[in-house]
């Protein structure tokens, strides 16, 4: 537990703000948040970068959108002078109006159509994240049609191992992303010679949840090496991004520190700088998600019934699969926290939900004193957590508040159920 949650009078809070009462004013399943844990680690990147910023090294710290893309989360973040990595149009538009500066945005994701490259060009974003031959050809053409320059970057799959859960690896050979890391010099000279195209990067992101930064380093020495390949062939480039990737402590995991791992880094960086491209500026970027809004959130839901079914205890709460995905999806443990402690023998429970579906749990076994109509906080929900809900089973999505200087903000309302299928017709 964070210093942003802990138990006053057996009752549990958030940055010295009651849960229990924010479940009684908002309702439940209700997604809480902390600016305060969401800038404390945005800034663990932001200061590390500005300690080695010089006229021959800057930075950008570009918050990955899709962990958490509430506007409120995203205007905060761009205060902070966060740049955003982005995967869609509908993610750059959430950008934009959450007040944020589309030209600090990089468009990453392997299916980018023309409609979504045609916005980015409109406004203006730092660059491209390519993640194929054919994409940089569809760039080139859109970019042609609106007499625009694309300023890209190719993300290239180094093939390193990230020691992390299979459904979350995403830079070995077998996995969709990215270009094969053989292919990348033809695909960089190709691109030099397109009218449209302006080549300004490179970046990899091979994983999520990472706990130790050695295959990151592994990954950007191999990105070095590349750089180093291009600059004989004359092509320069202004910046390298590492991609995100950072774990969070979901139980007893010990991730690296964030600014170990970016001093590691920017002193390889600088120590490769001066020997091989001493009169040469580089640019480092960096897309994480999780390690800055992961940790910086709960999911509140009540408990309706307690029950026993040959010998297996669960307690069904009103939080299920469609607000939280993560457990049956990838099996993710998650903390359970009674947001007010009782006296007496713990019992094992599986805490599952109600949507019709086997999968649809929330934790197991947890031991937990607890009765009917009892709050429970679901910890380290605010990455992955209400950016993957769904509507399954027609369940509006949950609340979002956000906490702030000892006041609650409501940041996202519920959903009705006219809302759910207020898009829908009936045959005429
Ligand atoms: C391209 C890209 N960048 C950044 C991220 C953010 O990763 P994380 O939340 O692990 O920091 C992801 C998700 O894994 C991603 O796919
Ligand atoms: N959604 C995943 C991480 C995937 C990261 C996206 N590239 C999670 O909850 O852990």
């Amino acid at each position: 537990m964070t210093q942003h949650f802990s138990y006053q009078d057996d009752t549990l809070n958030i940055d010295g703000i009651s849960l229990k009462e924010l479940a009684i004013e908002y309702g439940t399943p209700l997604y809480v948040y902390s600016k305060k844990a969401l800038v404390e680690n945005f800034r663990q990147y932001a200061d590390t970068c500005k300690r080695f910023e010089s006229d021959k090294i800057h930075s950008l710290v570009c918050y990955s959108v899709k962990s958490n893309s509430n506007l409120a989360i995203l205007n905060i973040l761009g205060q902070e002078g966060a740049g955003f990595d982005i995967v869609s149009g509908g993610e750059l538009q959430r950008v934009i109006a959450a007040g944020c500066d589309p030209r600090k945005v990089i468009f990453s994701g392997v299916g980018k159509t023309a409609n979504e490259i045609g916005l980015a060009l409109k406004h203006d974003i730092h660059c491209f994240n390519i993640e194929s031959f054919a994409e940089l050809h569809r760039i080139n053409q859109v970019a042609q049609e609106m007499g625009k320059q694309a300023r890209v970057s190719f993300r290239v799959n180094p093939n390193v191992d990230p020691k992390t859960h299979p459904y979350i690896s995403t830079g070995l050979k077998e996995n969709k992303f990215g270009i094969p890391y053989e292919e990348a010099l033809a695909c960089y000279k190709a691109a030099a010679s397109m009218t449209n195209i302006d080549v300004t990067g490179i970046d990899c992101h091979i994983g999520s949840q990472l706990l130790d930064d050695a295959p990151l380093l592994e990954a950007l020495d191999k990105l070095l090496h590349l750089v180093d390949q291009l600059s004989e062939e004359g092509i320069t480039l202004k910046h390298i991004d590492i991609g995100g990737g950072i774990g969070i402590t979901y139980d007893d995991e010990k991730p690296v520190a964030i600014s170990d791992y970016l001093t590691r880094l920017f002193t390889r960086v600088e120590n490769w700088r001066k020997q091989k491209h001493p009169d040469q500026s580089i640019g480092l970027m960096f897309e994480p998600g999780r390690s800055i809004s992961g940790n910086a959130g709960l999911l509140l839901t009540q408990v309706q019934y307690l029950k026993t079914n040959s010998d297996k205890n669960f307690a069904i709460v009103d939080a299920a699969m469609n607000d939280l995905m993560r457990p049956s999806l990838y099996e993710a443990w998650h903390k359970v926290l009674p947001v007010s402690n009782r006296k007496g023998e713990a019992t094992s429970y599986d805490i599952v939900g109600p949507v019709c579906e086997s999968g649809d749990w929330l934790a197991k076994q947890r031991e937990l004193v607890i009765q009917a109509d009892d709050i429970l906080a679901i910890m380290s929900a605010g990455a992955y957590g209400m950016a993957m809900a769904s509507n399954y089973n027609t369940r509006g999505r949950a609340a979002e508040v956000l906490v702030d200087n000892g006041n609650a903000y409501l940041i996202r309302r519920r959903e009705t159920p006219e809302e759910l299928f207020a898009l829908e017709s009936v045959l005429p």
